[in-house]
């Protein structure tokens, strides 16, 4: 059985921040954003999480391995460095979504994300070390199978983003909706979701939902781990292999098989 652990990562006060005195330049938001991002990716992914920027201003990270004290020195230093601090609520189930949920209630009970007195607010329980298995993390990493050939070198760059996102909306949707599972756009042609202990069938059938409804074709690797960087390297070697075998799904091998 996975157990996976997320931490929800919101910028606090951060609407009103970008206003006032008056509205700051979109470039300097923006910039803030992706620093901000670049960052967590950084000391997150030390630690072998994963984090994915979502909407910027509120950040989804698996970060089984991370405990309380690790989340603590991340908010130190974003504090000490940037003009905003962030709160995180953190969630475990076997249920990404569900564990979402847990990590998303911890932040809207301490108050609202444009409440001016509420900062830094770390919330939710880590998983015990002792409770951690090395299958706790399933990860899918899905890509647009030869979206050069079919896209990228055939029809125009907006024409291939929009084919893209709408794999991914149909993608994301029937993931979290069937099977509670968080996917989040990597870039390139790439999702990469967060699943429960799903089998080979639920993998061929998302991707037949996403062909028959956008008409765009992907293939997906999926790996175990104890933690997001684990399965997620599982899950790109299982990719490669969908590409040498010309096969949809490619699955490693898991204690529960
Ligand atoms: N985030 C992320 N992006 C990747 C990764 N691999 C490739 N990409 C991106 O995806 C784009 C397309 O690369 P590929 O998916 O290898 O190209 P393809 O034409 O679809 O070829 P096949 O996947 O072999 O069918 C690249 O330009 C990168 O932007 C990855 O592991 N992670």
């Amino acid at each position: 059985m996975t157990t996976t652990q997320i931490t929800l990562v919101q910028i606090d006060n951060y609407g009103p921040w970008t206003v006032t005195p008056e509205p700051r330049r979109e470039v300097d938001l923006q910039t803030l954003q992706s620093r901000l991002y670049a960052d967590l990716c950084q000391q997150i992914g030390r630690e072998d999480g994963y984090v994915f920027f979502t909407r910027f201003d509120n950040m989804i990270a698996v970060t089984n391995g991370l405990d309380r004290a690790d989340h603590e020195l991340i908010q130190e230093s974003i504090d000490n460095r940037y003009p905003v601090s962030v709160s995180m609520g953190i969630g475990s189930d076997a249920s990404p979504r569900t564990a979402l949920v847990d990590a998303t209630e911890v932040l809207q009970t301490a108050g609202s994300a444009q409440d001016g007195a509420r900062t830094e607010i770390l919330g939710g329980e880590v998983l015990p070390e002792g409770e951690r298995t090395t299958e706790d993390v399933q990860i899918a990493h899905f890509d647009v199978i030869d979206v050069t050939g079919t896209y990228t070198d055939r029809v125009d760059a907006f024409e291939t983003f929009i084919a893209i996102e709408q794999g991914y909306a149909a993608l994301m949707r029937y993931l979290y909706e069937e099977h509670d599972s968080l996917s989040f756009f990597v870039g390139g042609d790439n999702v990469i979701a967060a699943c429960p202990g799903l089998s080979e069938p639920s993998y061929e059938d998302a991707i037949s939902h996403v062909s028959g409804e956008v008409d765009v074709d992907l293939q997906v690797g999926v790996g175990r781990g104890s933690s997001a960087h684990d399965a997620g390297m599982a899950a790109k070697h299982a990719l490669e292999e969908c590409r040498h075998n010309g096969t949809r799904v490619e699955r490693t091998a898991t204690a529960d098989d």
